[in-house]
């Protein structure tokens, strides 16, 4: 089933966020969000995930509603997100982060063992989460929320702050991580090469509208939107 957003509409006073934002995920599919800063790529994703409401527009998983649940009813129903900021119960370790995550679908989720290794964490379980070095964070993050064995991930700026080596290396996991589960994964990103190097497809925001949408080809030769965010120096952020 496919994760499908139309005509999503979102005002802060008198500022459109979002405008008539259509968005369609398909299972197994990775498709890139881009545009500059506040073009409203978290407002999109807030409102998919139930953060942010909407007075107009609808979101659907397959033929449910999704659109007015709770962000909690989402993530049940399968569509799970992560934060720009890292948000992580620190204090305690790395493996009751996850099992504390786990524990909400109990039995039914992936084991905890199984997420560490897929993130890469499994030669420090016992580390306390909020010492852990920060692209250790970011993975922390994502595996916490593959323990809701989510249909959709929505990774909101997942490589912000790391290093070219640690973002190949979440490129790679991420794309591992499709293959192994079938999921549809969304992902914010400023760093243009991450995107196009992963995502099958791309839909480009500039000033809360969609201006193009396409694979990575089309959207490199896009006019628009070289204008409105590749820039001059065709590099992004
Ligand atoms: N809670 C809010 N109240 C008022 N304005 C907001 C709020 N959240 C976002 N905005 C504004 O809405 C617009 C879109 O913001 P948004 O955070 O969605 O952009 P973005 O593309 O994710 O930007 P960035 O790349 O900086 O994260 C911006 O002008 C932002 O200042």
């Amino acid at each position: 089933m496919r994760l499908v957003a139309e005509q999503l509409t979102v005002n802060f006073g008198g500022l459109l966020a979002i405008a008539d934002v259509d968005i369609d995920i398909g299972p197994g599919e990775i498709v890139g969000l881009i545009g500059a800063n506040g073009a409203g790529k978290s407002t999109l994703v807030n409102v998919l995930s139930g953060f942010q409401k909407t007075r107009t527009g609808s979101v659907k998983l397959g033929d449910s509603v999704l659109l007015g649940l709770s962000p909690d009813r989402i993530a049940r129903a399968g569509v799970v997100r992560t934060f720009q900021s890292v948000r992580l119960f620190s204090g305690i370790s790395v493996r009751d982060n996850v099992a504390a995550a786990a524990a909400v679908l109990g039995s039914r989720s992936e084991s905890v063992d199984t997420l560490l290794q897929l993130l890469d964490l499994a030669d420090r379980p016992d580390s306390d989460a909020g010492s852990l070095p920060y692209a250790h964070q970011r993975r922390l993050a994502i595996a916490r929320a593959l323990a809701l064995k989510p249909k959709f991930l929505l990774l909101d700026e997942p490589a912000a702050g790391m290093s070219p080596n640690e973002i190949e290396d979440l490129d790679r996991t991420l794309v591992a991580l499709r293959d192994r589960t079938g999921m549809g994964l969304l992902l914010i990103e400023h760093n243009i090469n991450l995107v196009m190097s992963i995502c099958e497809r791309l839909v480009v925001l500039d000033g809360g509208r969609v201006i193009a949408r396409g694979d990575p080809d089309a959207i490199k030769s896009n006019t628009a939107v070289k204008d409105a965010y590749l820039g001059a120096e065709g590099g992004g952020h």
